[in-house]
């Protein structure tokens, strides 16, 4: 049955002007007018309704802020949230006019009714649950969403949309579409219903896949307690229960966990001693070592797990008059111990190295067909994880591979869609572990699981898929750092909203009297509208003197080794480490931009730097914001341009600049500045760029303007970005006030039923 073919123009259609206005207003992209225009000239005039080609926009351009998808049912109940914000004021008012009054044309049952009919929805709403799977697998074979056409749209490359082969399935009856090649997937329930991207739609299918299938208890060896016990050593602490050592229980018998936690709250430690525990029960039963890999999402995470993870293993040495005679007979020998604790890796590369990325495509080496040669992986900082990534982890990974992921749910969610760990844990804090679980966990490490955190009625409400990742999941809630408690206290108030109880007195209370720990600095306007900036001033100066200082030593030191001249650049980084400011925003005044530029320009008029503008100067900290294996540099890794003598010219004048990073490895990585592609000064730092890093001391700077990406999570991180001191930068106090009520919340379908 041929329909007949298209001789619409999309500018023919109404709806598609009023996107014009939307995307010149900046509340959607050029992108997402593309989608909507390139969709409907695919598809039969009745099919290319207003409401259809809203969703087609608002679907793309939600995905561009973090989602997975659209929730069509909130999206119609509050549509605050949807769209870019827009500056100018006439406009604003216009568009947000013009979005109400087409979302209330129309009920969310006629939404649903109209994308169903649309020849470009695969609708997936209306099957069971029995067949919902079988689409799973279906749309699993290549063909569906490999096809570069596909790849085009998903990718969002606009150049794609308008490529030859997609007008190729324009010239054609568009019913020629096959189901599993249409650009939208709708599903979810009636009351819930969620529009995707296929691409999307098709990342959250394999994050799924790839928990569910390692979610079937695996079996527990009775050899589990003896051997936790050693990992764990005399119980010294009587914190009941040890969350730690749940946490290696509950891992232990799964294919797939997470272990999340604040700040110091042991991480790093439990993963270390589960670590231990899954190779020491391999190694007492006469089996060979498990193959591990540890990864992180950024160079400069990964990096921070390789230094705490090789303290870790250095303090889990275990020697044999530590043992009991039971426990020896497991471990026979110094021979039998020194071959379990080697049997632990302490390197850690980044998730793209582990996966093994491929210059300019999305594909890596490692996927379905070419699994990663790994028995158990481990990804560190989660949270920064994005569905595309965690997809592509789950495809890599062999079926029978273990998964665990560790990191801080409260964290900011990674910069593009998803917010996996977050998804996962939603359920965390509550713990509700079914009776079976607390059975087991009592039998095999000892430890009893309060009332508080079991099942109860609320969890028989949860989705399936939630109720049995609570059971894997373990939330570690004890804070083991000696110092910072102040900040860490402050951090947890900001987590949980402590301003909806307690309003801003609440606030005060952590400042006031000004502790070492915490500080409050204020903008304040003094005369003709001009901020007083040199409070600020001072702490920049402060924060950034000692290893400029440091750094001025270092151009005069002469005939050094280069054992000397590294050290010295050691010393230049751990200073530079103790101070880092951090901003909400990138543009304006209170942005990283402007205030690279104040910034650079204070320290010259301290001549702590060379003033003028040259892009290069000693003392420039620079952050690289693209992955460079040429140079072995990853996005993340921070670096300082120095002037050095020359190799082997120590005593010329001949001087050249060169950026140093430290190499991971106990040495630095000299590049020169001309062969660094994707830098920036980092004098100042996004907070979402300083996700994965530490500094004794943060100072965060607010804008001075409401801003939608002023939340509590973006807060939070920033705070517990510090080691020992956070100084809180806040021009407009109702800026604070609003951020601290705001939480994100990205839509996506991950644990739906
Ligand atoms: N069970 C424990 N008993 C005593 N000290 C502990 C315990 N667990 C962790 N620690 C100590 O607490 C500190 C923080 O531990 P760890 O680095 O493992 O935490 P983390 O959650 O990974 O931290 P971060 O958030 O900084 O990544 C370390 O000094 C560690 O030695």
């Amino acid at each position: 049955m041929n329909k007949p073919i298209l001789t619409k123009q999309p500018d023919d259609i109404a709806f598609l002007q009023q996107l014009e206005l939307w995307q010149e207003s900046g509340a959607i992209r050029a992108l997402d007018l593309a989608l909507a225009r390139f969709i409907a000239r695919q598809i039969p005039e009745a099919e290319c309704t207003d409401a259809v080609l809203l969703a087609i926009t608002l679907v793309s351009e939600r995905t561009a802020h973090g989602n997975v998808c659209l929730d069509l049912a909130q999206a119609r109940q509050d549509p605050s949230g949807l769209l870019s914000p827009i500056g100018d004021e006439r406009l604003r008012d216009l568009v947000g006019q013009q979005l109400r009054s087409q979302l209330s044309a129309c009920s969310v049952t006629q939404w649903q009714a109209e994308l169903r009919q649309c020849s470009a929805v695969d609708d997936l709403s209306q099957q069971s649950a029995e067949s919902h799977q079988l689409q799973d697998v279906e749309s699993h074979q290549p063909q569906d969403i490999k096809s570069p056409q596909l790849h085009g749209i998903d990718s969002h490359q606009p150049q794609d949309i308008k490529s030859p082969q997609l007008h190729g399935i324009d010239s054609h009856q568009p019913q020629d579409i096959g189901r599993h090649q249409r650009p939208l997937v709708l599903t979810g329930s009636p009351e819930k219903p969620l529009l995707y991207l296929r691409r999307y739609w098709q990342y959250e299918q394999d994050v799924r896949r790839g928990i569910e299938q390692r979610l079937k208890p695996l079996p527990v060896s009775e050899k589990l307690r003896a051997i936790l016990d050693i990992v764990f050593g005399p119980e010294r602490d009587q914190i009941q229960p040890n969350w730690q050592k749940v946490a290696c229980g509950l891992s232990a018998r799964s294919g797939f966990s997470i272990i999340t936690g604040g700040p110091g709250t042991g991480k790093t430690t439990t993963v270390v001693r589960l670590l231990a525990l899954l190779q020491g029960l391999e190694l007492a039963e006469g089996h060979s070592a498990k193959v591990i890999r540890l990864a992180a999402p950024t160079g400069k995470a990964a990096a921070r797990l390789n230094e705490s993870i090789a303290g870790s293993v250095h303090r889990l040495n275990i020697t044999t008059d530590q043992l009991s005679q039971e426990q020896q007979a497991l471990f026979p020998g110094k021979d039998a111990l020194n071959q379990w604790q080697a049997s632990i890796p302490t390197e850690v590369s980044t998730l793209h190295r582990l996966l093994g990325s491929q210059p300019n495509t999305r594909h890596f080496r490692h996927n379905q067909a070419n699994p990663l040669p790994a028995d158990i992986v481990v990804i560190d900082e989660a949270s920064m994880v994005d569905i595309e990534m965690m997809a592509k982890l789950m495809s890599a990974l062999r079926p029978d591979a273990r998964l665990i992921l560790l990191g801080d749910k409260d964290q900011l969610a990674s910069v593009e869609a998803g917010s996996i760990l977050g998804d996962l844990c939603d359920q965390a804090e509550d713990g509700h572990y079914s009776q079976k679980s607390c059975t087991y966990v009592r039998d095999t490490t000892g430890q009893l699981i309060s009332h508080d955190y079991q099942a109860s009625p609320s969890t028989l409400k949860l989705p399936r898929l939630a109720r049995m990742i609570s059971q894997t999941t373990t939330m570690l809630r004890h804070c083991y750092r000696s110092e910072g408690q102040n900040l860490l206290d402050f951090a947890a108030w900001v987590n949980q909203q402590g301003i909806l109880n307690f309003g801003m007195q609440g606030l005060q209370r952590y400042f006031e009297p000004a502790s070492k720990e915490l500080s409050y600095l204020d903008l304040p306007i003094r005369s003709e509208g001009q901020r007083e900036w040199s409070d600020f001033n001072q702490l920049i100066v402060a924060g950034y003197q000692p290893y400029l200082k440091k750094l001025s030593e270092l151009e005069k030191l002469e005939n050094s080794t280069t054992q000397v001249l590294e050290q010295q650049v050691f010393e230049i980084f751990r200073l530079h480490k103790q101070f880092q400011l951090l901003c909400a925003v990138r543009q304006g005044d209170f942005g990283v931009e402007g205030l690279n530029h104040r910034i650079r320009q204070l320290l010259a008029s301290r001549r702590l730097i060379p003033g003028g503008e040259q892009q290069w100067y000693p003392g420039r900290p620079v952050l690289i914001t693209q992955n460079d294996y040429s140079l072995k540099l990853m996005n993340g890794d921070i670096g300082i341009c120095m002037q050095l003598p020359e190799e082997g010219q120590a005593q010329t004048d001949t001087r050249h600049f060169r950026v140093a990073f430290p190499d991971g490895q106990g040495g630095i990585r000299w590049v020169l500045p001309s062969r660094l592609q994707g830098v920036e000064t980092v004098f100042a730092m996004t907070v979402h760029k300083s996700q994965g890093s530490e500094f004794d001391h943060t100072a965060l700077i607010l804008p001075d303007k409401v801003n939608a990406v002023l939340t509590k999570e973006l807060l939070y991180t920033g705070i517990t970005r510090s080691k020992t001191r956070f100084t809180l930068i806040v021009p407009e106090q109702k800026v604070l006030e609003a951020a601290l009520q705001q939480k994100i919340s990205r839509i996506s379908g991950l644990l739906s039923e």
